[in-house]
């Protein structure tokens, strides 16, 4: 796995973090030391996944970066008649995806898709994972996002919605801000890698609260919303539609 490195040295102007060739060739080792519990969390989206997938349905990975979540699914689902449908509008991610999932899945079982997540047609689907994606929409077109979603799963269906939290409590909110950066340092990332970084996703990243969460996946039309796992200020929840 190559070491990540992107912010390591000073950088001359701030640049909006992207998901580019720099970040695709390290991701796999930066999102597993900035993001606690993440390895847990794709682990567990198996298991999810398991339990809800319907036979002749469709999978989708929606943000699916290098296809992580979907390996993780397709080892656990059962019914060999699931598709899986992995989308990321970064080209860097799904070139790379496209070439891991065929190391591991039969062609016929998965395509990758390079597109918006808001674009693409969701059709028969059992499960939707959304795996730190709907953070870097647009806090104004996420609802819209979940009605989509809502609308493409099957009576049954799941969606699996992974985000970073903000607190509403500012107490709540510098403890765990300061516990995922002391897992940054405990993870080797420097002050100024940490800060750089920090810098680099204030506009593109915006965090919920899990307050807004909920309470917008009920607007979406999910009728079962529950919180499954914490790591500091990174959540997952599962919401199930009726
Ligand atoms: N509008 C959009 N349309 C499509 N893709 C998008 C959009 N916005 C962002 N992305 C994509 O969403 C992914 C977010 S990473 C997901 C990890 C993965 N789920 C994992 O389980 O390893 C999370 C993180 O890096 O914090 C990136 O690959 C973006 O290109
Ligand atoms: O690094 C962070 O602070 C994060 O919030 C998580 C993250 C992980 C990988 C890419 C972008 C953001």
């Amino acid at each position: 796995m190559q070491r990540d490195t992107v912010y390591a040295l000073p950088q001359a102007q701030l640049v909006d973090f992207a998901f580019n060739e720099s970040v695709a060739d390290v991701f796999p080792d930066m999102i597993r030391r900035s993001v606690p519990g993440y390895e847990t969390v794709i682990g567990l989206l198996g298991v999810i996944a398991r339990r809800y997938a319907q036979p002749q349905s469709r999978i989708y990975d929606l943000g699916c970066s290098l296809g992580a979540a979907t390996l993780s699914m397709a080892s656990q689902v059962r019914d060999t008649d699931v598709h899986f449908v992995c989308v990321d509008n970064s080209a860097a991610m799904t070139s790379r995806c496209g070439q891991i999932l065929q190391r591991h899945l039969r062609t016929a079982q998965f395509e990758v898709v390079c597109d918006d997540i808001q674009a693409v047609a969701l059709e028969q689907a059992s499960v939707v994972v959304l795996n730190f994606t709907l953070q870097f929409l647009k806090p104004a077109e996420r609802l819209t996002m979940l009605q989509k979603v809502y609308a493409g799963l099957r009576p049954g269906g799941v969606l699996v919605l992974s985000e970073k939290l903000a607190f509403a409590d500012t107490e709540e909110q510098e403890l765990l801000t300061d516990l995922h950066l002391e897992f940054k340092r405990a993870n080797g990332y420097s002050e100024l890698e940490i800060s750089q970084k920090r810098s680099a996703l204030e506009h593109v990243l915006i965090p919920d609260t899990l307050e807004q969460h909920i309470e917008r996946l009920h607007a979406a039309g999910f009728a079962q919303v529950v919180q499954w796992f914490q790591g500091f200020n990174f959540a997952a929840l599962l919401a199930v539609k009726a």
